[in-house]
């Protein structure tokens, strides 16, 4: 494995729990992962598949049997106590459950993990102060968590997570339990945060939206192995792993045409000639407008019936079902063309 730029690198990583009713059940196995400096990486899996083993494995929290996890170029479980402290003040973590002190003000709850910094008591206010408004709450000092939203707690977590400048942020789940708009500010939040910051993000979710939203890069984990792994538009573009593909289908309708054609909808009922085409954008490359293209260029009728078209990496992600009508061989050479463009077709009804 290449370490030139690896913030976190797991090599051949196995955990194994030891319980005395349960038996032996293994959590981790065999896994190898690199995330480079400056990655938004998502770490995506059903419930249990291991993804919080991996975050405590990664500040320490937890002891691992075989390979290696190396943070920062060094093998945690190599570190001394004073050692863990130090990563660990260096890796800032957000929770699907906010984790914030009641009964401290939103300033006593940012300022707590400075408690050993060496600051003074002023110092460490007017840190707590910078990174409220750094979050967008700086009126709120002197109120307390459960006069916030979930989406303020969040933001009031992540400031205390920045509190000793960290440059890894983990964040487990830490929009599960927001409704989508708050999510989606959160998410916004994070990636302004890196930018801004530079900071390493890894994302640990069960959603995939969440993943095209903010990931540039991404693990798909299932009962503790990784069965896929790439820049998110590849992922999503050419899903290989069956639960990579079902992660995929919950994030877009083109699936839904399926349902339709079970259910004989009047949507989807073809005149001879006519054609039910699925086209899924496959590569970075597609630039063109292709719906007019080939309606112009091949003389044909596009009428769209779904769409589903996102922008992921700067590209056009996602595709269109559509039900072509004109010649047999018009059509014929407007699927040669589409697939020579690589755009991914389906024929999925002919009339
Ligand atoms: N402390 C523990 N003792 C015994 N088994 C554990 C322990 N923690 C986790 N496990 C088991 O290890 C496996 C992975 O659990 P883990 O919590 O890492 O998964 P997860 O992907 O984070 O799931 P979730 O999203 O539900 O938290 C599961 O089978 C779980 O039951």
């Amino acid at each position: 494995m290449q370490e030139g730029r690896a913030v976190i690198a797991l090599s051949h990583l196995s955990k194994t729990y030891h319980s005395e009713e349960e038996g032996d059940r293994t959590a981790l196995s065999d896994v190898s992962l690199r995330i480079d400096k400056g990655d938004i990486f998502g770490i995506i899996g059903l419930s249990g598949a291991g993804k919080s083993t991996l975050v405590r494995c990664l500040n320490g929290l937890e002891t691992y049997q075989g390979g290696s996890v190396k943070v920062r170029g060094q093998e945690v479980a190599d570190l001394s106590p004073r050692e863990l402290r130090s990563l660990r003040q260096r890796t800032g973590m957000i929770f699907q459950r906010f984790n914030l002190m009641p009964s401290r003000t939103l300033l006593g709850n940012v300022a707590l993990p400075l408690a050993n910094s060496g600051l003074n008591r002023k110092e460490r206010t007017d840190r707590a102060r910078e990174l409220l408004e750094l979050v967008g709450l700086a009126e709120l000092g002197e109120s307390y968590p459960a006069e916030l939203s979930g989406g303020q707690q969040q933001r009031v977590a992540i400031a205390r997570a920045l509190a000793n400048r960290p440059d890894i942020l983990l964040s487990d789940e830490a929009t599960s339990a927001l409704d989508p708009n708050t999510t989606k500010s959160i998410l916004a939040l994070l990636r302004r945060l890196h930018d801004e910051l530079g900071i390493t993000v890894v994302m640990i979710t069960h959603e995939m939206a969440v993943v095209r939203q903010i990931c540039n890069r991404l693990a798909v984990i299932d009962q503790g192995r990784i069965v896929e792994e790439g820049r998110v538009f590849d992922v999503f573009a050419n899903p290989q792993a069956w639960l990579t593909k079902s992660f995929v289908a919950t994030t877009s309708n083109l699936d839904k045409v399926g349902d339709l054609i079970e259910a004989g909808s009047p949507l989807i009922q073809l005149k001879p000639g006519q054609v039910l085409l699925r086209m899924r954008f496959t590569a970075k490359t597609v630039d063109e407008a292709m719906v007019s293209t080939i309606s112009r260029r091949f003389d044909l009728d596009v009428n769209i019936i779904f769409g589903d078209v996102d922008v992921v990496e700067g590209s056009q992600l996602g595709g269109l079902v559509v039900r072509l009508e004109g010649s047999g061989e018009h059509i014929r050479a407007a699927l040669e063309y589409m697939r020579s463009n690589e755009i991914g077709i389906e024929v999925l009804d002919r009339g």
